[in-house]
């Protein structure tokens, strides 16, 4: 029954549903997932232009130039961003020209503006020889036609900004998946009421739906649920419509953990457990069709989870690691893989003290997961894997 962090999130993307394309201008696009490749509609740059603001000028012209030995070029006229020269640069002869602005025929180098002394509008000389590398190749950075967003892809700032660029003003993404959030628990209550003992404010509807709608799903938020069968059914009941359920709380081994009864002893339990920690009591079911995934109530558990199975899951994108070097030792468990939080500093990380899974300010300061394979314990100076959070 137990699984490991690969399998669940195996298990948990087979249970979703296939999404349909539909599309979407570009401003409502962010967080979206690419629904097909995107094939670039125009080359970029589109013309052979500046990178500076200077003259442009024949290399082979200025090659003696030099603040002792300045060269003099004829000024014949300008080249604007969005209004080219129209005529040809000839031997001894260059244009005024501006960052983004396209390089006449006959010009093939660039000399910045700090580098001239201008003798009048029609003559300036140069004291370093123009630089081929100062120029921006047609269709260097993108030609027409070649596919430079694949599909799948989570549409972020750089993704929309580059679609933008290839020419497409609306995009192909799947349809939001539709996640119905539940949080359960007597003591659970939404903040802004005052807490009566032993109440705690419901913290994973926060932190659940703001990482949903960060996966670009809908969320249909449930609201919380007492510690009963009968109101765990019926709030499960309200997720009519929903591709997936996702809930929190109940799902180890308390008397009251109800959820994790409402799937294994009635509905269809993929997996309960997973070889992970924190997160390790998540379980995988069905109710009547639907897809209930239930994390842990702690509420590093619940995020962890989220952003270790779930994202992962949504998304099918595995997570983001990088490689650094350990600052301290991190302790090896000797049958789950430890994400024990960490504080990156300096290019190194290190331990970052409370790895308990009710402290939630740690998720807050720590910023990094420390990926502890089973039975792998980690010294100081050791490479690691890191996730961030
Ligand atoms: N004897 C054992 N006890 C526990 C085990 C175990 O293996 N043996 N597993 C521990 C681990 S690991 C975790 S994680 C928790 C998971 O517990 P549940 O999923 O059953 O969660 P609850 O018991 O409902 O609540 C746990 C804790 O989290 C608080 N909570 C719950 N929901 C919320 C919420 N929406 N917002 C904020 N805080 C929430 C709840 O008040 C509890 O303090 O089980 C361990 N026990
Ligand atoms: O799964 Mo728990 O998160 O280790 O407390
Ligand atoms: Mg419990």
């Amino acid at each position: 029954m137990h699984v490991s962090v690969e399998e669940a999130r195996a298990m948990l993307a087979a249970l979703l549903p296939p999404l349909d394309t539909e599309t979407v201008p570009l401003a409502e696009a962010a967080g979206r997932l690419l629904a097909a490749d995107l094939p670039a509609l125009v080359s970029h740059p589109s013309a052979t232009e500046s990178a500076l603001d200077g003259i442009a000028a024949r290399a082979a012209d200025t090659l003696e130039a030099s603040p002792e030995t300045p060269v003099r070029l004829r000024v014949v006229g300008e080249s604007r961003a969005g209004a080219a020269f129209a005529g040809m640069v000839g031997p001894g002869e260059c244009v005024r020209i501006y960052t983004g602005a396209p390089l006449p025929p006959g010009a093939d180098a660039i000399c910045p503006v700090e580098q001239l002394t201008d003798e009048g509008e029609a003559l300036t000389w140069l004291s370093r020889p123009a630089s081929l590398a100062d120029v921006r190749h047609e269709g260097g950075d993108f030609r027409t036609g070649e596919v430079v967003l694949r599909a799948g892809l989570p549409l972020t700032a750089p993704q929309l900004a580059l679609a933008a660029a290839l020419g497409h003003a609306a995009v192909p993404v799947r349809r939001r998946l539709r996640v119905a959030l539940l949080s359960t628990g007597d003591e659970v209550v939404p903040p802004g009421q005052p807490l009566a003992p032993g109440q705690v404010y419901d913290s994973n509807s926060v932190g659940l739906s703001a990482l949903l709608l960060e996966c670009g799903c809908e969320v249909l938020a449930l609201g919380r649920a007492p510690d009963s069968p009968e109101a765990l059914q019926a709030a499960v009941d309200r997720a009519g419509g929903a591709d997936v359920l996702l809930s929190s709380g109940g799902v180890s081994m308390g008397k009251y953990d109800f959820m994790r009864d409402l799937l294994l002893d009635r509905g269809r339990v993929a997996f309960w457990k997973v070889r992970m920690r924190p997160g390790g009591p998540a379980i995988l079911g069905g109710w009547n069709g639907l897809p209930v995934f239930g994390l842990p109530g702690n509420p590093v558990s619940s995020l962890v989870v989220f952003q270790v199975i779930v994202r992962p899951a949504l998304t099918g994108q595995p997570p983001q690691t990088l490689r650094l070097r350990a600052a301290t030792s991190f302790r090896a468990l000797p049958d789950k893989t430890a994400f024990w939080r960490g504080v990156i500093e300096n290019g190194v990380v290190r331990d970052y003290g409370q790895q308990g899974s009710g402290v939630l300010r740690s998720l807050s300061e720590a910023g990094a997961l420390v990926i502890v394979p089973e039975g792998q314990p980690v010294n100081a100076g050791d490479d690691v894997e890191v996730m961030l959070l």
